[in-house]
């Protein structure tokens, strides 16, 4: 015996010794021989206190806190001031009372305050029809009297392990919700644009978001693909949930499996723990599957399984999961690539453009120019602590003029510089470097070669590397995926380069 059993046994009153013959003498003793116990409170509801006694007396072995009460009334004050891992509740309170309709009626008010909560009946012997009934209004489950320690010890446990399960999974929703509020606060961008294109843009966000159509979004680098994606995920039913994005350009062929699926523990090495792929993750939410246009024609054929069959096989594991989401794809092939069965799976594609919105280049939508600069300007010289400056009309002009091959991403870089850099009243042509990145881009395509470089500014290893940049984009048409890949960067870092240069 431990010397916290005979601490018991100081402690124990004349009832515990009544009680040793009530309940019976066994311990629940972990194999060690150590009292278990559990970071847990208790609370025991019954209107005879010797009861009350013996299971604190029990129970305080093996939980953190054991709180007894023997009138229900005081429940709901109790529940107010402390959240109870597990409930006790008597069927029966008062004397002659055996019908069990009182137990049902606290039950029900437990659940109506915490319906969370976790409770336990006790029940006189041999009547599983109150059980039952008790079950069926929500109780997890019931101990019959006079009962064994090592069953109340054990019924408690497991209460108590659904009950830090019920939290776990509240906790982890509240999380998810939390996180997707900061995601769309993040995103709660606005679309700008009225020309004629955008409205029909709009037009198709206004109708496809609120249905769970899946839809492709084209257009080039920059047009906007994503913050669309972020709009229609934003106004759908799913707005709660996850959006969860996967760049298809940056997942490589041998990761594509493990990222999109996920795996089972000893799947390969370094597989330590199960982990959840990213399909898996959006469940619930929205799928947003960028760059789908640089996923090879193998791993197409995966990904189109998967959709078709909305069910998942985590990489060495042999059954598999089904998924939720809604599927949102964006690439800057356009429709003719997208057409070529050489280069993209006829089958994916039907799959994935129930709904197709087209971004047009911003070229292509000069009168938007205006109205971007100026939400941007105002942006950034809120960001910078700056004071807004007007854009002068040499300014726009030149900006109206330039053919934005990296479109809104780098009319926005080229104000937040513009808005850094400027010393004049008002953000000049010069303030935007719009005619040295054209000659610089021509210079590309013409004579320009970084090898031989024959000027003093040509000569700056930043001027080199900016140079190299703008080849490699003018090169790949503006595919950040395949100028990344050319210039041995990943996207993100090519990403800063571009925002460093203004390009
Ligand atoms: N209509 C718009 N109004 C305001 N800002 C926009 C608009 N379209 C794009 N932007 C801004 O331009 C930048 C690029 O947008 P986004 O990432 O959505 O483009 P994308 O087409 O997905 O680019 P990529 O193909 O390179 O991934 C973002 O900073 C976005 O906020």
């Amino acid at each position: 015996m431990c010397g916290y059993e005979h601490f018991l046994l100081y402690d124990a009153e004349h009832h515990v010794y009544d009680y040793e013959h009530y309940f019976s003498s066994t311990a629940w003793i972990t194999p060690t021989g150590q009292a278990m116990k559990h970071s847990d409170c208790i609370l025991i509801v019954d209107d005879d206190d010797d009861i009350l006694t013996a299971g604190r007396l029990l129970l305080k072995r093996h939980f953190a806190k054991v709180d007894t009460c023997n009138d229900p009334a005081n429940i709901p004050a109790l529940l107010a001031k402390q959240q109870y891992s597990a409930i006790l509740l008597d069927m029966n309170f008062g004397p002659g009372e055996s019908s069990g309709e009182q137990g049902y009626g606290w039950l029900q008010k437990i659940l109506q305050i915490d319906p969370q909560a976790v409770v336990v009946m006790i029940t006189a012997h041999g009547d599983m029809h109150t059980a039952v009934e008790a079950m069926k209004l929500g109780a997890t489950d019931f101990i019959a009297k006079p009962w064994q320690n090592e069953k109340v010890v054990a019924t408690l446990s497991s209460a108590v392990a659904l009950s830090n399960t019920r939290n776990e999974a509240k906790q982890l929703r509240s999380t998810n919700k939390l996180l997707a509020e900061v995601s769309s606060q993040l995103t709660g961008q606005q679309i700008l644009g009225q020309s004629t294109a955008m409205q029909e843009v709009m037009g198709l966000i206004n109708l496809s978001a609120p249905t769970d159509a899946n839809v492709l979004i084209l257009g080039e680098n920059g047009t906007g693909k994503e913050l669309v994606a972020r709009e229609l995920h934003h106004r759908s039913q799913r707005a709660n949930n996850v959006f969860m994005s996967v760049d298809l350009g940056a997942v490589t062929e041998t990761l594509f499996e493990s990222e999109l699926f996920g795996y089972k523990k000893g799947a390969f090495t370094g597989a330590n723990e199960d982990r959840v792929g990213r399909i898996k993750a959006a469940d619930g939410g929205t799928l947003f599957l960028d760059e789908i246009g640089n996923l090879p024609l193998h791993l197409q054929a995966k990904l189109l399984t998967a959709l078709e069959q909305r069910r998942i096989t985590p990489v060495g594991g042999n059954q598999s999961i089904p998924f939720d989401a809604r599927v949102i794809a964006a690439t800057n092939l356009t429709m003719q690539q997208l057409n070529d069965e050489q280069k993209f799976r006829q089958d994916l594609l039907f799959r994935l453009n129930t709904v197709e919105i087209h971004l047009p280049p911003l070229r292509q939508r000069v009168d938007d120019i205006q109205a971007i600069a100026e939400y941007y300007l105002a942006h950034y010289s809120k960001k910078y602590n700056k004071p807004v400056k007007p854009i002068s009309n040499e300014a726009l002009t030149a900006m109206q003029c330039y053919d934005w091959p990296g479109n809104i991403r780098a009319l926005r870089h080229a104000l937040e510089r513009a808005v850094i850099l400027s010393q004049s009243e008002m953000l000049l042509p010069q303030d935007f470097q719009l005619a040295n990145q054209t000659s610089a881009i021509e210079a590309s395509t013409g004579t320009l070669t970084t090898n031989s470089p024959n000027t003093q500014d040509e000569l700056n290893l930043e001027k080199i590397e900016q140079n190299t940049i703008q080849l490699a984009l003018k090169r790949y048409n503006f595919n950040i995926s395949h100028a990344a890949k050319a210039l041995g960067l990943t996207r993100a870092a090519l990403y800063r380069r571009m925002e460093k240069y203004g390009l």
